[in-house]
């Protein structure tokens, strides 16, 4: 069995992921190919009470980053276990909605400053065969979710100076760059965007 194909989908939040993640995800099934969508971190991580506290903001994040920060790290391995290995052991391709690389954006932002330490703990996280972040000021993802959600699910997203440091992460790789991570401007109508995706995705597959 020909092992399938990891691809991440980032962004900050709102930038117009899940939009193109559907895209992606019907492009491929057109193909024949066995897709999984997902996501992480996984609801184990989002319906957590300190979690959903500290990104909305109610509490003091610099403090608690690290402990969320093992949390999501712990989420992927299991996810990675569960979900995504048997899925490509499987031959199917599958499509993440976020992965370590929205872990480190964020993480940066909320005040860790040693980026070793994060690519440290999520170390046996496999990276993808393509990742595409999708590149968006803020201000524009943020009028896109109170477009979308009539106001805010959490209060983090909002946040723009935070929102700014998270894309200047995505954009700027700390972490260290690699061919295969692409950053896609996504300000364009959906179909112009995609259009860039699709021939991201086109490359992996030929
Ligand atoms: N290129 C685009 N132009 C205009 N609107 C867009 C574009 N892409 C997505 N949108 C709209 O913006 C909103 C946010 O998009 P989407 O839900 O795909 O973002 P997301 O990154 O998955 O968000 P979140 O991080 O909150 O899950 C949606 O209402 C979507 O229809
Ligand atoms: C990967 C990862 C993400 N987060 C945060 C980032 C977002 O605020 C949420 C996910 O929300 P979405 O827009 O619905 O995808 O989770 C995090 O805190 N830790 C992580 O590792």
């Amino acid at each position: 069995m020909t092992r399938g194909r990891l691809v991440a989908v980032c962004g900050i939040d709102g930038s117009g992921k899940t939009t193109q993640i559907e895209r992606v995800v019907d492009h491929l099934r057109a193909q024949g190919r066995d897709v999984v969508a997902t996501r992480q971190p996984t609801d184990r991580y989002r319906q957590d009470a300190t979690v959903r506290a500290a990104l909305d903001l109610r509490l003091e994040l610099a403090q608690i980053s690290p402990e969320l920060a093992l949390f999501a790290a712990f989420d992927r391995l299991r996810h990675l276990r569960e979900v995504v290995e048997p899925a490509l052991a499987a031959g199917s391709w599958v499509v993440t909605d976020r992965y370590v690389y929205s872990s480190y954006a964020y993480f940066l932002s909320r005040g860790i400053a040693e980026v070793d330490w994060l690519t440290a703990i999520n170390r046996h996280a496999p990276r993808p065969d393509l990742t595409v972040v999708v590149d968006v000021p803020p201000e524009l993802a943020a009028v896109r979710i109170v477009a979308r959600d009539g106001s805010s699910r959490k209060r983090e997203e909002l946040d723009l100076d935070r929102m700014q440091t998270v894309r200047a992460a995505f954009r700027d790789q700390p972490w260290g760059a690699h061919a295969d991570y692409h950053v896609v401007d996504g300000t364009d109508p959906v179909e112009q965007v995609w259009d860039r995706v699709r021939t991201l995705v086109d490359g992996l597959a030929g």
